[in-house]
Formats: C-alpha cells, sequence, structure tokens
C-alpha cells in the first residue's frame, strides 16, 4: 500500500483551509457569547484564534494532566506553521488550546466549566430531541430485525447533528442524499448472534447523536441478554460537541424521565444495566489523542481486543480509523482499517475529504454531480471489517 499523503490545511480554498478561517471564528464567537468570560479568557481564546490561522504551533503552557502525553504527541509539529500540520493534529490541538483559554485546565473558578455545554444543553432540552422521544413508542410494533434498521439509521443519521458542522453547513433541505457505502447487512446479524458478546461504541457527538445511539445499546442489551456494551466518551469537551460521561448522564436523565413511556422504559433499563455492569461508559486520553487509532497505546488496544464489534461513531472516529490522508476513495476498507484490534464497523456522515472503500462507479457518479459530496453531511457509510 503506498502512503497517502496527510491532510493539511494551508490550501486556501480546501475545506480544511475552511475549518481553519471559517468555521473556528464563528465558532469562537459563538463560546465567547454563550458564557460571560472575563477579559483573560476572551484575550486568551483571540489569541488562539490568531495563532492558529498565522502562527506557529507552540507546546501547551497549561497544567491540564495530559500536559507530558501533547508534549509527547507533539514532538514532530512543534515549531511548524499550522497549517502544515496534518489536519487532524490541528484541529484537534485547537480544541485542546481552546479549553485551555477558556480556563477549562486553570485552577480558577471557570475550570471543568464546559465551553459548548450551553449548546448541548439547548439541543437536548429542545423540541427536536422531544420529537424522537415520542417516536420511540411507535418503534414497539416493528419486528426486532425491522427494530435494528430503524434504530441504526438513527444512529447513523443522528451523526449529522453535530453542533460544530453546523456552523457553516448550508442548510441541507429534504432527505439525507443517501449512503455511499452500505454493509449493514453484516451488522443487523449482530444482535442475533448467540452466546456472549461484548460490543463497544466509541461514541461522538452529544444531545441528538447519543441519544439514538444509546437507544440502539438498549436494543443490543434487550436482544441479546448475554451481551455486554462498552461505550467510550471523551475525556473532555472537544470538537464542540462530543460526548463526555456528563453528556451520557445527561442524556440518559433525559431518558429516564420523559413522559414518554417507551422513552423512560429505556432509559431505566440502561441505568440498571450501569447498576449491573452490562453496561459501562468508559474514557481515556488517547480519544482525545491528534493521531489514528493506527497508534492507540497497549492499554486501549487491551480493552477493544476479544470485542465481538466495536461501532466507531461519526467524521472524527473515521478519520482517526483510517488515517487521515488523501486515499484515492476506492482504496479498501480492509487495507487501512485491518490495524483496528476488533471487527469494527463505521458509521459516519461524511465531513471531511477523506473516504475509502468505494465503488469506482459510485465515485464516478458523485463526482460528475459537482456538488460537495464529501465535506456537506448529506452522504453516510456504513462500513464493516472482520465480521463475516
Ligand atoms: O462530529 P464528527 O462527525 O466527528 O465530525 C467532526 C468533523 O467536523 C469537522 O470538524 C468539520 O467538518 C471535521 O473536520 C471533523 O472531522
Amino acid at each position: 500500500m503506498s502512503p497517502a499523503p496527510p491532510v493539511r490545511s494551508d490550501d486556501p480554498g480546501s475545506f480544511p483551509w475552511s475549518v481553519f478561517h471559517e468555521r473556528h471564528p464563528k465558532l469562537v464567537q459563538q463560546v465567547l457569547d454563550a458564557l460571560p468570560y472575563g477579559p483573560a479568557e476572551r484575550a486568551a481564546v483571540e489569541d488562539l484564534l490568531a495563532e492558529s490561522t498565522t502562527g506557529l504551533l507552540r507546546p501547551l503552557t497549561d497544567d491540564g494532566d495530559d500536559h507530558e502525553l501533547w508534549l509527547a504527541w507533539g514532538r514532530d509539529v512543534w515549531g511548524t506553521p499550522w497549517g502544515e500540520a496534518p489536519f487532524l493534529w490541528a484541529e484537534s490541538y485547537f480544541y485542546r488550546r481552546l479549553l485551555a483559554a477558556t480556563g477549562y485546565f486553570g485552577s480558577g473558578a471557570w475550570r471543568g466549566v464546559d465551553p459548548f455545554a450551553p449548546f448541548k444543553d439547548a439541543e437536548l432540552a429542545g423540541p427536536a430531541v422531544d420529537e424522537e422521544l415520542a417516536a420511540l413508542d411507535g418503534l414497539r410494533g416493528l419486528t426486532a430485525e425491522r427494530r435494528t434498521e430503524a434504530l441504526l439509521a438513527s444512529a447513523l443519521w443522528g451523526n449529522r447533528a453535530d453542533l460544530s458542522f453546523g456552523l457553516t453547513a448550508a442548510p441541507v433541505a429534504g432527505r439525507p442524499a443517501g449512503l455511499v457505502a452500505d454493509d449493514s447487512r453484516l451488522l443487523l446479524a449482530a444482535p442475533a448472534a448467540a452466546g456472549p458478546a461484548r460490543i463497544c461504541l466509541v461514541a461522538d457527538n452529544a444531545g441528538r447523536e447519543l441519544l439514538p445511539d444509546l437507544v440502539l445499546v438498549d436494543h443490543l442489551l434487550t436482544e441479546a441478554p448475554a451481551t455486554e456494551v462498552v461505550v467510550y466518551v471523551k475525556p473532555y469537551p472537544y470538537y464542540v460537541s462530543d460526548a463526555t460521561m456528563a453528556d451520557a448522564l445527561a442524556t440518559l436523565r433525559r431518558l429516564r424521565s420523559s413522559a414518554e413511556p417507551e422513552a423512560g422504559r429505556i432509559g431505566l433499563r440502561l441505568w440498571q444495566a450501569m447498576n449491573t455492569s452490562r453496561l459501562a461508559v468508559r474514557t481515556h486520553p488517547f480519544f482525545c489523542a491528534p493521531l489514528p487509532y493506527r497508534e492507540m497505546p497497549p492499554d486501549l488496544r487491551a480493552g477493544f481486543a476479544g470485542a465481538t464489534l466495536t461501532i466507531l461513531k461519526g467524521d472524527l472516529n473515521y478519520r482517526r480509523l483510517v488515517g487521515d490522508q488523501l486515499w484515492p476513495a476506492i482504496t479498501p476498507f480492509a487495507e487501512v482499517a485491518g490495524h483496528f484490534p476488533s471487527p469494527v464497523a463505521a458509521l459516519r456522515t461524511l465531513k471531511s475529504d477523506v473516504v475509502v472503500g468505494l465503488d469506482p462507479q459510485v465515485v464516478a457518479d458523485l463526482d460528475a454531480y459537482g456538488t460537495p459530496w464529501r465535506t456537506s453531511g448529506t452522504h453516510a457509510l456504513i462500513q464493516v471489517h472482520g465480521m463475516a
């Protein structure tokens, strides 16, 4: 396999360039408007924005527990212009530095305050979630297989509801455009498999994505009594809406306290599953690393090894699974995802340039259509490796 070049953000007009030069300024403004930060935090956030578009990558100056880790993760990029570092590296570091700028890792009163909480809270309390909770009653009449299909689709398209993505994505009218790759038949067989199973789900966004993810988890636990599920969340707020333990708990409470009967039942079952360890929520510093999963440390690798299946949600997890590189889109998925320590399924809406495992005709048709199908969130994929 010849190495594909890493995606970088220094080409004006490219998608990664627009993330730094168009999306981040809007994001920073929203963060500064959403909470009453003082002059020190506001200045630090503005400085970060300027540094990340025109400056060099400098090591952390805060006292976060991950300080030494970032020092090592950045050993090859310190002193490099942000745009010349790999896009995955630079974008991840931007979010880490944004937290630091808001005082998240400091010793003052802003320590531990999630700068994205106002957006996450509003989404979880909003009418779209009310509708999703109400719709759960309608699933009860379906066969188990149809329910799996419906819940898989909700978990997949829930990834489109990414708060960061909403900053610059043009509104998409009507129904999503569709799947560019679909291995869902391999997944549909999974819950029916007899015997003990351990399924890992690496979560992505909170709110309208984590909600259907947890409903899918409940379905897996209910349909296969010998199944255990581990949900992995981020150790700290990241990429705007990425789910942390606090977000997982808020989502569970939203389900459990719902007046909608089925939502309430699902919330209670998930709560009890956590009480008995059939459902565990875990985290690891590597989930905020600016690196591909190929480089995951041995303890995390051991956690995935032996799992029946790991479901990786979302765009960022996909970039980290296959490597944030300019692969030809027809590169076989197995070639770049085969390093993962367990059978793996990627459920992702496309929000960045990286994609593999596509049929040449599909690529030709999408390219011929002339819309930015790789980055607009209108298309999605389900890709599976390691399951017969
Ligand atoms: O929430 P998700 O699906 O991981 O999406 C995150 C994606 O959003 C972006 O930050 C902007 O589209 C991408 O660079 C990143 O991969």
